[in-house]
């Protein structure tokens, strides 16, 4: 009997526990695990939660608030990326047995790290992997078709979590290029965000497909300078998530860009990763020496330090150089 634990009852913990849970492999048992107590007894007994609303879950899912269920063979980890030090920290003893797989996107603000650093640093036994790529919460919990890869350097644990996490409809690719996947879904937050801005700030569709793409072209410098494969980053987690990101109002951190082009405000208990991740990458541009205008324009916008005019003159001000 394989244990699956989800730690983290949100939107996308709950979404992967439901889609891994309505098709498990033969042998397997799912669990979703959540630190507010009141909330998951509450979950256990509607089987319905806000997070994803009209979704009933099935059955076959076990709901609990008890740390204990955190000692499974496979650990995905869907806490958001600024929290993931914290978790593991207060965690670590009931995950030393574990395989831990991180299921967020982001940099930790403090240590400047990923999620499979941050995982390693805590959890030395363990090979972290990372379940990234293009899909809201929403639509794997409806059961959709989605493809995300899952990323292990150690091909033949990979390919193992490769087989057990995919399902009929959820397709996982594999590739052993840690650092490349998960740049790639932190970093299209960031751009996400520039992208929101500008049709908030009515700058239009055009003026955004440009930033889509000078922005892809900063994630590919920083992310082969911290050691990713450039193929990574044309791939799933990279350009995959950057469209869906950077295009849909479906997405938490296009919808703050929209907001601060707009001059509305933005609910902050909504879990928006690009918003600290911009700060991080651009602290890691800077002690690579890697210039990231658009990332330091998002960085300026959500810490109100510059208007979307500013950012924008900044950008435009720029001087004329070759496209690369
Ligand atoms: N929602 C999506 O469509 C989606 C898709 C792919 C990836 N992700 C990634 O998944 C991660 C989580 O996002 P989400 O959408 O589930 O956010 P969410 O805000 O819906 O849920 C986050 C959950 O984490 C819990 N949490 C926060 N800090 C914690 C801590 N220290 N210990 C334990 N639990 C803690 C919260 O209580 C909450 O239940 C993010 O990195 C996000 O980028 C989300
Ligand atoms: O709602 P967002 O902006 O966190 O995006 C969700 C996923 O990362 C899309 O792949």
């Amino acid at each position: 009997m394989t244990r699956i634990a989800v730690a983290g009852a949100g939107a996308f913990g709950t979404a992967l526990a439901v889609a891994l849970s309505g098709s498990p492999p033969e042998d397997c048992r799912v669990t979703l695990w959540g630190r507010d107590r009141a909330g998951m007894a509450r979950l256990a007994a509607t089987r319905e939660t806000a997070r994803l609303p009209g979704l009933r879950l099935p059955p076959a899912l076990t709901v609990t608030a008890d740390p204990e269920a955190l000692a499974a063979d496979v650990v995905l980890l869907a806490v958001p990326a600024q929290a993931l030090r914290g978790f593991l920290a207060e965690h670590r003893a009931h995950l030393a047995q574990a395989m831990p797989v991180a299921c967020c996107k982001g940099i930790d603000l403090t240590t400047l790290e990923g999620p499979t650093r941050l995982m390693a640093a805590a959890l030395p036994r363990s090979r972290p992997a990372i379940l990234t790529g293009p899909a809201f919460a929403a639509d794997i919990a409806r059961g959709l078709p989605t493809a995300l890869v899952l990323a292990c350097a150690d091909e033949t644990l990979g390919t193992g979590l490769q087989r057990l996490l995919s399902t009929p409809v959820l397709r996982l690719y594999r590739t052993a290029d840690v650092v490349g996947a998960e740049l790639g879904g932190a970093l299209k937050n960031v751009i996400a965000i520039a992208c929101g801005a500008c049709i908030g700030g009515g700058l239009g569709e055009s003026a955004r497909a440009a930033l889509l793409t000078r922005g892809f072209a900063e994630m590919r410098r920083l992310a082969i300078a911290l050691g990713a494969e450039e193929t990574t980053l044309m791939g799933l987690s990279g350009l995959g998530d950057l469209v869906l990101t950077a295009t849909s109002e479906g997405s938490r951190n296009y919808r703050l860009g929209l907001a601060l082009g707009r001059g509305e405000g933005f609910d902050p208990g909504v879990t928006v990763e690009g918003a600290a991740t911009a700060r991080a990458a651009l602290a890691l541009g800077g002690r690579l020496g890697i210039a990231m205008p658009v990332t330091a324009a998002v960085a300026g916008l959500v810490e109100g330090r510059l208007t979307l005019p500013e950012a924008l003159r900044v950008l435009l001000d720029r001087p004329l150089r070759a496209e690369i």
